[in-house]
């Protein structure tokens, strides 16, 4: 990364990538296509769906990608674990003049997904498809993680909005930037990070530190002096020695800043038990005159503790959630994979199916070249998945069939469909408008979208699973396959 506005992608990747590189040139496959898609196998923190999120910086990672002078002289200087080196020189300058020749299809940031369909897909020489596939999974995995926890907080946090608080422990700083970018695409109202803020164009917000508090010779002081100086944007710190006289020094802070014709806009409780604290806030401040002040809660807080607050009544005006949220603290990871699923070698017409076999129903691929197609109820709520082969099409019947229990099926005939992979690069340029990189506009597909879910399938707690199924044709043509190439025919 430079200077964290763009990232040097070429050699963002695993090095198995470039000496397979290496290999497909030295093959003569360099003309050889093939297919690649990337989906995940569980919903993450054990909800009902995810957001999908990182394309904007996947389209980026198309546009800049290209190995420099310097790139190549690093590869050329790598030495190979015998004595020589471990790229041949005729191989690098032929990746010096690499151009990207990909065709990528990916979800809006934004829309919901599920375990088990396509979030992208990636087309052309086998070579390049490989050569982006570390750095997509690195963005699109942690984005689309952070998305969909952010959905999660905002969701117990009902109309509270939240404030993004977890730059200082987030995994770096790169982690900490994709980080508070997917909180708000997921739904939060806006970040402490301030190069995230410029970067990204997403609102930032903050309210003071304790060490403010410390740093003079009284709280009253301090909350004076930080009334003074932010009198458009002033959220007093409450709890730095006692929370009851922390609201009381607020309220007379407060009641100044109204004489002066400013107004307090509310005051921060981050310690104890912060539903007590949060009621008793709410009834002195009314109690003073002060109903227009606003109560912010932090504190390690989760979906979870969220949850807990509110049903304990908490009197909140907004949350800063911070840690648990930008690190995915209880799943670090999503686990996304990118599978290859089709080739095409060089004269050959037609895309052959491709299939990894394996003894978990779960791991087993699906071959083709893949697309979905959501289907709605009437009522505008989602009926169900189709992942279906996109060079096949779907046969009258309309009917999905869950991989791991083929009795699980679902026939979606006659209802509204629309279909989910759209163009995000065609021939290695990336062709993703503006609008569609928008963090703010991919936040209010979010908002949408998660409207469109059943309140079943939103709980935190054992949601009810939603439909997401294999087109009848695609199922049985992935089952045939399994038995020829297992050779039981
Ligand atoms: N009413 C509540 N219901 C559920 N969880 C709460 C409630 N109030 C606070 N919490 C959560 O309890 C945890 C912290 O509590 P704890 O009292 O151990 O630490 P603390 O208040 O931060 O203490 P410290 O003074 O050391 O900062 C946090 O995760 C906080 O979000
Ligand atoms: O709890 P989180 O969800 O991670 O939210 C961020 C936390 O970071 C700050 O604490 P910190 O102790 O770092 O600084 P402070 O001295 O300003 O409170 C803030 O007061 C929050 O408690
Ligand atoms: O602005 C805040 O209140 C803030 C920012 C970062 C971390 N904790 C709190």
């Amino acid at each position: 990364m430079n200077s964290g506005e763009s990232y040097e992608y070429a050699l963002l990747t695993d090095l198995y990538q470039l000496t397979m590189a290496q290999g497909y040139w030295e093959s003569g496959k360099t003309d050889d296509m093939a297919c690649f898609h990337m989906y995940f196998r569980e919903n993450p923190f054990k909800g009902g769906f995810a957001i999908a999120c990182g394309m904007a910086q996947l389209a980026e990672m198309v546009e800049t990608f290209s190995f420099s002078d310097d790139d190549i002289e690093y590869l050329a200087s790598l030495p190979a674990p015998g004595t020589g080196m471990l790229f041949d020189p005729a191989f690098l300058e032929y990746v010096r003049a690499l151009e990207l020749d990909v065709d990528i299809d990916a979800v809006h940031e934004g829309t919901v997904v599920f375990a088990g369909e396509p979030l992208v897909r990636v087309m052309g020489p086998i070579m390049h498809c490989q050569l982006l596939e570390t750095a997509l999974l690195n963005c699109v995995n942690f984005q689309t993680l952070i998305a969909t926890k952010a959905a999660r907080v905002c969701l117990a946090a009902g109309d509270a909005p939240v404030a993004e608080f977890g730059l200082r422990r987030a995994q770096g700083a790169g982690g900490g930037l994709w980080a508070s970018r997917a909180a708000v695409v997921g739904g939060c109202a806006s970040t402490s990070n301030v190069l995230a803020g410029k970067l990204y164009g997403i609102p930032v917000s903050g309210t003071h530190a304790h060490s403010w508090v410390m740093s003079f010779s009284s709280e009253l002081e301090a909350f004076r002096a930080y009334a003074k100086a932010m009198p458009e944007n002033c959220v007093l710190l409450v709890d730095t020695y006692d929370v009851k006289q922390g609201i009381e020094n607020a309220v007379t802070v407060g009641l100044e800043m109204r004489e002066r014709g400013d107004r307090l806009a509310g005051i921060r409780i981050d310690s104890g038990d912060l539903a007590w604290l949060s009621k008793m806030a709410r009834a002195r401040l009314d109690e003073a005159g002060l109903s227009d002040c606003g109560i912010v809660l932090s504190n390690d807080l989760d979906e979870y503790t969220i949850q807990s607050l509110r049903d304990q009544g908490a009197s909140v005006t907004s949350y800063g959630v911070g840690t648990k949220l930008a690190t995915a603290y209880d799943q670090p990871t999503l686990g996304g994979v990118y599978k290859l699923s089709a080739t095409k070698n060089a004269g050959e017409a037609v895309w052959r199916d491709r299939i990894k076999i394996t003894e978990q129903a779960a791991k087993l691929t699906v071959p083709g070249v893949l697309d979905v197609r959501r289907y709605y109820h009437e009522d505008g709520r989602l009926a169900g998945d189709m992942v279906f082969d996109a060079n096949h099409g779907v046969s009258e019947r309309e009917l999905i069939v869950d991989p791991s229990d083929s009795l699980r099926r679902k026939v979606l005939s006659g209802k509204r469909f629309e279909t989910l992979l759209a163009p995000l690069a065609r021939s290695g340029k990336a062709v993703l408008e503006a609008g569609d990189r928008d963090a703010m506009s991919a936040r209010e597909r979010a908002f949408a979208q998660v409207a469109t879910l059943d309140e079943s399938q939103k709980r935190m707690l054992n949601p009810h699973s939603y439909p997401v199924g294999l087109e009848c044709g695609l199922f049985e043509r992935r089952n045939n396959l399994v038995v020829q190439l297992r050779g039981f025919e």
